[in-house]
């Protein structure tokens, strides 16, 4: 191949991501020509709605994949946590590079760390796997929506809106972002999101030359994980819109995992944990949704599926 079209969201942070692929390309294949294909989708038109309130899934990736099917780009770089657990028939992940921090961030102006919010502090974020989350540590904060890219949410958190905002540290590296503050908030008090800190890389299945081309920057390790996070995920059937967190690990001949589900306020959360060997690392996601369900899982995404439908006007 001479020539790579990499189909992108235009915010910085998808940009970034992208030229990331492409400079590593550039640098293994001295001589292939690499252009990025700006695509703007559906989630980053509708900028005033929380996100689970546009409903649907795959937001992010719809308009990107039409780029693919009719051939003006050869592959998509996307962030793995924006991709609905169901691809689109002809399509597949080809590569998962290795993952960078999956730990979400709480930043702020003057709060050290959580401990010292005080009572009833705004914390802004619409994700609603970090509501209730943090809901859980501290049911006394006030969640505020806080929509839109990176930049424009830690400029909210600078111009004094929210007492802190929660963001994900893989985001705010590759920007080069910083705090004041800055609490990592990770295992066992607070899990990432499915695929959260991972990239991959889209392309048509019937592609195999591409396989061979872009096959140097696959990671085995990240993708038995993502493998795991996503069959969780899948098994769930939930879109990013819900709050489902799963965190996995592999080491050597074994994977481990913790998943949970909960509900809006962090009130009730269900969460398992399973290990096994990589090469089951599919059923073990699927396992451990299946033990989260059981457990009352069920019910609340049944709650929060119901309510969400309501909002769809
Ligand atoms: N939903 C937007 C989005 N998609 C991926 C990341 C961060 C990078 C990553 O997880 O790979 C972010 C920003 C955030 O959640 O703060």
């Amino acid at each position: 191949m001479k020539k790579v079209v990499i189909a992108t969201r235009g915010s910085k942070l998808a940009l970034w991501q992208a030229e990331h692929i492409s400079s590593r390309l550039r640098e293994r294949y001295s001589g292939l020509e690499v252009e990025l294909l700006k695509v703007k989708t559906t989630g980053d038109k509708i900028l005033d709605v929380p996100l689970a309130k546009v409903g649907g899934k795959g937001l992010f990736v719809k308009e990107i994949e039409e780029a693919l099917m009719d051939g003006r780009a050869d592959i998509a770089v996307h962030s793995m946590k924006d991709m609905p657990a169901e691809l689109p028939r002809g399509l597949k992940l080809g590569i998962i590079p290795e993952r960078e921090s999956r730990f979400d961030v709480l930043l702020s102006t003057s709060y050290p760390d959580i401990s010292s919010l005080p009572t009833g502090a705004t914390v802004g974020t619409s994700s609603l796997r970090r509501q209730a989350q943090i809901l859980h540590m501290r049911p006394d904060l006030e969640i505020q929506m806080l929509r839109g890219n990176l930049d424009t949410r830690l400029r909210k958190l600078k111009e004094g809106i929210y007492d802190a905002i929660i963001v994900a540290a893989a985001g705010m590296s590759r920007l080069n972002m910083h705090a004041d503050y800055v609490t990592e908030l990770s295992p066992p008090y607070f899990l990432p999101a499915v695929g959260q800190g991972a990239l991959g890389i889209e392309y048509l299945q019937d592609r195999q030359e591409l396989d061979e081309l872009l096959g140097f920057m696959d990671d085995f390790s990240t993708r038995y994980c993502i493998e795991c996070e996503r069959a969780f995920l899948a098994e769930l059937e939930g879109g990013c819109q819900v709050p489902i967190a799963c965190y996995c690990r592999h080491e050597g001949n074994n994977i481990q995992a913790t998943g949970l589900v909960c509900d809006l306020k962090g009130e009730r959360m269900i969460r398992k944990s399973v290990s096994g060997k990589p090469k089951d690392a599919r059923s073990l996601g699927v396992d451990m949704a299946r033990q989260v369900l059981e457990a009352g899982g069920r019910e609340i995404l049944a709650e929060l599926y119901a309510c969400q439908d309501d909002n769809q006007d």
